[in-house]
């Protein structure tokens, strides 16, 4: 049975697991922080990791792409996209006034994960926008924090399989600030995957850099997948962490590594003197409805 190591129980990350697998018998080790999610894997513990890697709203999640560019050496062999709903979560009755209706005057502290905390800006800020932010390691730690901690004031932001793993209340439903918020996860490993789900294509995952002084390396690079008119879903920066003003491309291309053009482009993105790095080629799975109105 494949093992796959992702955040606690009831996370975002860990309910994403639960739809890709879609009632696969599979072996599911949580770690509280995505590091260990990552070393896990790396180190041979688990087969696989769930990795968030893009979010709708908040963009990128920059240190989960960058352990993957600098710290483990783990292919990508899987993507897909699921909605993150979020809640306020919190002790039955801790913001209900008298009359039954919701209080959120007591509301001392809010903890999350930074980027589902990120996902609720508006509505933190119309409804308790005195409230402590606290971020902490995914969403479902700071359901089993605040469970933790009756009678403070303390509420989360997470999910709905959260609070029922930690039989906490769900005081405000759905409380994104944008309906379709949906995040890009990846499974890495180094076993490839097969699933019995259809994908909707596949993808290669390339990191170039660019070599110094080289007036119009960039332009050179994507010229060399746009004469062959490979498409590229995304292009993004990130600093090498070597020197100051120096970047890494992080490059995804909507082509198998097998495809007739795609290996050429790279040999002549090689000889261009920029390193070539393959991330992963792998299929991607999209949420059925991905204009569904999440409830
Ligand atoms: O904190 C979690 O539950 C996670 O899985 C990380 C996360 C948070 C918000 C959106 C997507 C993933």
């Amino acid at each position: 049975m494949k093992s796959i190591a992702v955040l606690p129980q009831g996370s975002v990350s860990h309910e994403a697991l639960l739809h890709l697998f879609d009632g696969e018998p599979v072996r599911v080790v949580h770690h509280k922080l995505i590091s260990d999610v990552f070393l896990s894997t790396s180190n041979g513990v688990t087969d696989y990791s769930v990795i968030p890697i893009e979010n709708t709203i908040e963009g990128s999640v920059s240190l989960h792409i960058d352990w993957l560019i600098n710290e483990v050496n783990l292919p990508m062999q899987s993507e897909w996209i699921f909605p993150s709903i979020q809640n306020l979560i919190g002790h039955p009755l801790e913001f209900t006034d008298a009359e039954g209706s919701r209080d959120y005057s007591g509301m001392v502290k809010i903890l999350s994960h930074p980027v589902a905390m990120a996902q609720c800006r508006l509505f933190i800020r119309e409804h308790a926008p005195w409230a402590e932010l606290e971020s902490v390691g995914s969403t479902s730690e700071a359901v089993e924090l605040v469970k933790d901690n009756p009678g403070k004031g303390w509420a989360a932001i997470g999910t709905a399989l959260g609070a029922a793993t930690h039989g906490l209340e769900i005081v405000d439903r759905q409380i994104t600030d944008h309906s379709n918020n949906f995040t890009r996860f990846v499974l890495v490993g180094s076993q490839k995957l097969e699933l019995a789900r259809a994908s909707s294509g596949v993808k290669t995952s390339v990191l170039v850099t660019l070599p110094e002084d080289f007036p119009g390396a960039l332009h050179q690079v994507l010229a060399a997948f746009a004469w062959r008119k490979l498409n590229l879903s995304r292009i993004e920066s990130r600093p090498t962490k070597k020197k100051l003003g120096t970047y890494y491309f992080y490059i995804d291309v909507l082509e198998p590594i097998e495809s007739v053009l795609l290996p050429g482009a790279i040999e002549e993105i090689n000889a261009l003197g920029c390193q070539v790095r393959i991330l992963g080629s792998y299929p991607t799975y999209t949420y059925e409805d991905e204009k569904a109105e999440v409830q």
